[in-house]
């Protein structure tokens, strides 16, 4: 399959994590794009897409949400899987529970503009960096550290299961009526 993985990031973990799906997805046999969403010119190339934003304030970046809005009837048609990269293994104490219920809002978010195969809010690196002064005094009071929380095994096995999914969906199908000899095989 033709697979576009499309990011938009700030500050390089959407990318890195874009960059490792398609690696992946390459190795099992696809031929992939892996670029920036705000670089595809041809959306309609591809036959299947895994798209993927950093989280701002529990939404994509503008240039995600634009690419999604732009090439919604595509991707109401083709098979889209969605990451989004925030930071909810960086959160501590009572804050810890918000991680669970960003995902489902952003999910609901995306799923006004495409059928999604699947979401999975992931988490990133989180920096001091990327902080304003006063978003970095909320996170220590809230008791959030610094670091690296890309898990890269689940990143791995998502990438996996997609890969799965695209060879099932590619391989040729035999002919109506004719009748398969591997009975219980793939679907
Ligand atoms: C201004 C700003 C707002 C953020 N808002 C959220 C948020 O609402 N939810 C979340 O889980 N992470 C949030 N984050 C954390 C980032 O999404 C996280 O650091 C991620 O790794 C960034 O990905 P990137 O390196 O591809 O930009 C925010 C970060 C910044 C700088």
């Amino acid at each position: 399959m033709f697979v576009l993985v499309g990011y938009a990031t700030a500050h390089g973990s959407t990318r890195s994590i874009a960059e490792r799906i398609g690696a992946r997805l390459t190795e099992r046999g696809n031929r992939v794009d892996v670029r920036p969403m705000d670089e595809v010119k041809d959306a309609g190339a591809y036959e299947a897409f895994v798209l993927g934003s950093a989280v701002h304030n529990q939404r994509w970046l503008p240039e995600a949400s634009e690419f999604l809005h732009e090439n919604q009837a595509l991707f109401r048609e083709r098979p889209v899987w969605a990451f989004s990269v925030g930071m909810p293994a960086a959160l501590r104490g009572p804050w810890k529970r918000m991680g669970p219920r960003e995902g489902p809002k952003i999910t609901a978010t995306l799923e006004k503009t495409a059928r999604l195969r699947d979401h999975r809010l992931m988490s990133g690196v989180v920096g001091r960096e990327q902080m304003s002064r006063a978003g970095h005094l909320v996170f220590r009071a809230l008791g959030c550290r610094y670091g690296d929380y890309r898990d890269w095994a689940a990143v791995d096995g998502w990438a996996d299961d997609i890969a799965g999914r695209l060879a099932a969906e590619g391989a040729p199908r035999p002919p109506s009526g004719a009748v398969r000899e591997d009975r219980g095989g793939t679907r």
